[in-house]
Protein backbone atom coordinates (compact mmCIF):
# COMPACT_ATOMS: atom_id res chain seq x y z
CA UNK A 1 0.00 0.00 0.00
CA UNK A 2 1.20 3.15 -1.15
CA UNK A 3 2.50 5.82 2.00
CA UNK A 4 1.76 9.19 2.03
CA UNK A 5 2.32 11.97 4.19
CA UNK A 6 -0.01 11.94 7.44
CA UNK A 7 -1.70 15.52 8.55
CA UNK A 8 -3.23 16.32 11.65
CA UNK A 9 -5.02 19.62 10.87
CA UNK A 10 -5.21 20.46 14.81
CA UNK A 11 -3.87 23.09 17.26
CA UNK A 12 -4.81 21.03 20.25
CA UNK A 13 -2.53 19.21 21.87
CA UNK A 14 -4.56 16.01 23.07
CA UNK A 15 -5.21 15.56 19.52
CA UNK A 16 -1.17 15.35 19.09
CA UNK A 17 -1.00 12.82 22.13
CA UNK A 18 -2.82 10.16 20.73
CA UNK A 19 -0.96 10.04 17.14
CA UNK A 20 1.75 10.26 19.02
CA UNK A 21 0.49 7.39 21.53
CA UNK A 22 -0.61 5.18 18.17
CA UNK A 23 3.20 5.53 17.27
CA UNK A 24 2.23 7.29 13.81
CA UNK A 25 4.72 9.39 12.54
CA UNK A 26 2.74 12.54 11.26
CA UNK A 27 2.37 16.47 10.67
CA UNK A 28 0.69 19.27 12.17
CA UNK A 29 -1.23 21.85 10.09
CA UNK A 30 -3.20 24.64 12.07
CA UNK A 31 -6.00 26.27 10.08
CA UNK A 32 -8.28 29.06 10.85
CA UNK A 33 -11.33 27.56 9.94
CA UNK A 34 -14.71 29.00 10.97
CA UNK A 35 -16.25 27.71 14.03
CA UNK A 36 -19.50 28.78 13.60
CA UNK A 37 -22.52 26.67 13.87
CA UNK A 38 -26.33 26.59 13.80
CA UNK A 39 -27.15 25.48 17.66
CA UNK A 40 -30.71 24.13 16.22
CA UNK A 41 -29.31 21.24 14.37
CA UNK A 42 -28.48 17.85 16.27
CA UNK A 43 -24.65 17.73 18.02
CA UNK A 44 -24.02 14.87 15.79
CA UNK A 45 -24.00 16.77 12.74
CA UNK A 46 -22.55 19.76 14.34
CA UNK A 47 -18.91 18.44 15.00
CA UNK A 48 -18.88 16.34 11.84
CA UNK A 49 -19.37 19.51 9.79
CA UNK A 50 -17.13 21.35 11.80
CA UNK A 51 -14.33 18.40 11.32
CA UNK A 52 -15.24 18.76 7.97
CA UNK A 53 -14.48 22.33 7.56
CA UNK A 54 -11.01 21.98 9.57
CA UNK A 55 -10.03 19.29 6.62
CA UNK A 56 -10.97 21.74 3.94
CA UNK A 57 -8.73 24.60 5.26
CA UNK A 58 -6.09 22.43 5.98
CA UNK A 59 -6.37 20.53 1.97
CA UNK A 60 -6.67 24.18 0.88
CA UNK A 61 -3.59 25.12 2.39
CA UNK A 62 -1.80 22.21 0.94
CA UNK A 63 -3.13 22.40 -2.59
CA UNK A 64 -0.30 22.77 -5.03
CA UNK A 65 2.34 20.79 -3.94
CA UNK A 66 2.08 17.23 -6.04
CA UNK A 67 2.95 14.97 -2.99
CA UNK A 68 0.03 12.84 -1.88
CA UNK A 69 -1.44 13.13 2.21
CA UNK A 70 -4.11 12.19 4.23
CA UNK A 71 -5.50 15.04 6.27
CA UNK A 72 -7.56 14.11 9.79
CA UNK A 73 -9.31 16.60 11.49
CA UNK A 74 -11.86 16.34 14.78
CA UNK A 75 -13.98 18.88 16.67
CA UNK A 76 -15.35 18.17 19.92
CA UNK A 77 -18.72 19.77 22.04
CA UNK A 78 -20.34 18.69 25.14
CA UNK A 79 -24.19 19.06 25.08
CA UNK A 80 -26.12 18.99 28.31
CA UNK A 81 -30.09 19.85 28.45
CA UNK A 82 -29.63 19.89 24.26
CA UNK A 83 -26.97 23.11 24.84
CA UNK A 84 -24.13 23.14 23.69
CA UNK A 85 -20.96 23.89 25.34
CA UNK A 86 -17.64 24.55 23.62
CA UNK A 87 -14.22 26.00 25.30
CA UNK A 88 -14.78 28.94 27.98
CA UNK A 89 -13.66 32.24 27.21
CA UNK A 90 -13.81 33.50 30.89
CA UNK A 91 -13.34 31.48 34.40
CA UNK A 92 -16.61 32.44 34.78
CA UNK A 93 -17.94 30.61 32.50
CA UNK A 94 -15.86 27.86 33.03
CA UNK A 95 -17.66 27.83 36.78
CA UNK A 96 -20.90 28.40 35.17
CA UNK A 97 -20.11 25.74 32.93
CA UNK A 98 -19.19 23.21 35.70
CA UNK A 99 -22.29 23.93 37.94
CA UNK A 100 -24.66 22.76 35.19
CA UNK A 101 -22.47 19.85 34.81
CA UNK A 102 -21.52 18.30 37.78
CA UNK A 103 -23.84 15.66 40.18
CA UNK A 104 -25.41 14.75 37.04
CA UNK A 105 -24.70 13.51 33.61
CA UNK A 106 -23.78 14.56 29.78
CA UNK A 107 -22.97 13.67 26.05
CA UNK A 108 -19.62 14.68 24.33
CA UNK A 109 -19.53 14.47 20.92
CA UNK A 110 -16.46 14.43 18.90
CA UNK A 111 -16.84 14.92 15.01
CA UNK A 112 -14.09 13.21 12.77
CA UNK A 113 -13.12 13.95 9.19
CA UNK A 114 -10.58 12.02 7.03
CA UNK A 115 -9.48 13.16 3.31
CA UNK A 116 -7.30 11.37 1.06
CA UNK A 117 -5.84 13.63 -1.46
CA UNK A 118 -5.43 10.25 -3.72
CA UNK A 119 -9.17 9.52 -4.40
CA UNK A 120 -10.18 13.18 -3.47
CA UNK A 121 -12.30 11.79 -0.83
CA UNK A 122 -13.43 12.53 3.06
CA UNK A 123 -14.81 10.58 5.22
CA UNK A 124 -16.70 11.79 8.47
CA UNK A 125 -18.06 10.16 11.62
CA UNK A 126 -19.57 11.43 15.19
CA UNK A 127 -19.45 8.97 18.08
CA UNK A 128 -21.06 10.29 21.16
CA UNK A 129 -19.69 9.46 25.22
CA UNK A 130 -22.00 9.47 27.74
CA UNK A 131 -20.14 11.01 31.18
CA UNK A 132 -21.73 10.90 34.28
CA UNK A 133 -20.40 13.20 36.83
CA UNK A 134 -20.26 13.55 40.75
CA UNK A 135 -21.96 16.67 42.71
CA UNK A 136 -19.16 19.06 43.89
CA UNK A 137 -19.40 22.30 45.72
CA UNK A 138 -19.06 25.86 43.99
CA UNK A 139 -15.54 26.31 46.04
CA UNK A 140 -14.23 22.87 44.85
CA UNK A 141 -15.36 24.07 41.12
CA UNK A 142 -13.51 27.64 41.61
CA UNK A 143 -10.33 25.97 43.07
CA UNK A 144 -10.15 23.47 39.84
CA UNK A 145 -10.98 26.72 37.05
CA UNK A 146 -8.54 28.38 38.83
CA UNK A 147 -6.00 25.31 37.85
CA UNK A 148 -6.94 26.67 34.50
CA UNK A 149 -6.71 23.12 32.77
CA UNK A 150 -10.62 23.68 32.24
CA UNK A 151 -10.00 26.58 30.05
CA UNK A 152 -8.97 25.34 26.54
CA UNK A 153 -11.02 22.36 26.76
CA UNK A 154 -14.89 21.97 25.74
CA UNK A 155 -17.32 21.63 28.85
CA UNK A 156 -14.61 23.25 30.62
CA UNK A 157 -12.93 20.18 31.77
CA UNK A 158 -10.51 17.81 31.31
CA UNK A 159 -11.49 13.66 31.53
CA UNK A 160 -7.78 12.99 31.30
CA UNK A 161 -6.55 15.43 33.52
CA UNK A 162 -7.50 17.09 37.19
CA UNK A 163 -11.25 16.93 35.75
CA UNK A 164 -11.15 13.01 36.23
CA UNK A 165 -11.45 13.38 39.93
CA UNK A 166 -15.23 14.71 38.59
CA UNK A 167 -16.03 11.45 36.58
CA UNK A 168 -18.02 9.16 38.28
CA UNK A 169 -18.81 6.90 35.00
CA UNK A 170 -18.79 6.85 31.22
CA UNK A 171 -20.08 5.04 29.02
CA UNK A 172 -18.53 5.11 25.23
CA UNK A 173 -15.44 5.59 24.07
CA UNK A 174 -12.46 7.37 26.52
CA UNK A 175 -10.65 8.78 23.78
CA UNK A 176 -13.51 10.85 22.05
CA UNK A 177 -13.84 12.31 25.24
CA UNK A 178 -10.16 13.68 25.06
CA UNK A 179 -11.36 14.60 21.75
CA UNK A 180 -10.05 11.71 19.16
CA UNK A 181 -11.88 8.65 18.81
CA UNK A 182 -8.86 6.54 17.85
CA UNK A 183 -11.19 3.48 17.42
CA UNK A 184 -13.50 4.81 14.76
CA UNK A 185 -10.73 6.84 12.63
CA UNK A 186 -9.07 3.27 12.02
CA UNK A 187 -12.31 2.20 10.88
CA UNK A 188 -12.55 5.91 8.56
CA UNK A 189 -9.01 4.76 7.31
CA UNK A 190 -9.86 1.29 6.28
CA UNK A 191 -13.24 2.57 4.82
CA UNK A 192 -10.41 5.04 2.18
CA UNK A 193 -8.67 1.60 1.61
CA UNK A 194 -5.79 3.45 3.99
CA UNK A 195 -4.41 1.11 6.69
CA UNK A 196 -3.24 3.40 9.74
CA UNK A 197 -0.36 0.89 10.49
CA UNK A 198 1.47 1.69 7.56
CA UNK A 199 2.50 5.38 9.58
CA UNK A 200 3.43 3.02 12.61
CA UNK A 201 6.80 3.73 12.85
CA UNK A 202 8.75 0.54 12.80
C1 LIG B 1 -14.45 17.21 27.32
C2 LIG B 1 -12.98 17.32 27.06
C3 LIG B 1 -12.47 18.12 26.01
N1 LIG B 1 -11.13 18.23 25.80
C4 LIG B 1 -10.58 19.09 24.72
C5 LIG B 1 -10.36 18.40 23.38
C6 LIG B 1 -10.27 19.57 22.42
O1 LIG B 1 -8.90 19.97 22.32
C7 LIG B 1 -11.07 20.67 23.10
C8 LIG B 1 -12.32 21.01 22.32
O2 LIG B 1 -12.03 22.01 21.38
P1 LIG B 1 -12.03 21.80 19.80
O3 LIG B 1 -12.60 23.06 19.20
O4 LIG B 1 -12.67 20.50 19.43
O5 LIG B 1 -10.48 21.66 19.41
P2 LIG B 1 -9.29 22.68 19.65
O6 LIG B 1 -9.73 24.09 19.40
O7 LIG B 1 -8.65 22.39 20.98
O8 LIG B 1 -8.24 22.23 18.54
P3 LIG B 1 -8.40 22.22 16.93
O9 LIG B 1 -9.70 22.89 16.55
O10 LIG B 1 -7.22 22.97 16.40
O11 LIG B 1 -8.36 20.77 16.55
O12 LIG B 1 -11.43 20.17 24.40
C9 LIG B 1 -10.23 17.53 26.60
O13 LIG B 1 -9.02 17.63 26.41
N2 LIG B 1 -10.71 16.73 27.61
C10 LIG B 1 -12.04 16.59 27.88
O14 LIG B 1 -12.41 15.85 28.82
Amino acid sequence: MMKHRLILASGSPRRRQLLEMLGLSFDIIVTNADESFEPSLPPANIVRELAHRKASAAVRSITGSDERFVVVAADTVVVVDGDILGKPSTEDEAIDMLTRLQGRHHDVYTGVAVYDSTTDKTIGASVQTRVWMHPRAKEWLTWYVRTGEPMDKAGSYAIQGQGSLLVERIEGDFYNVVGLPVGKLDEIFTELGLSIQSWMEA
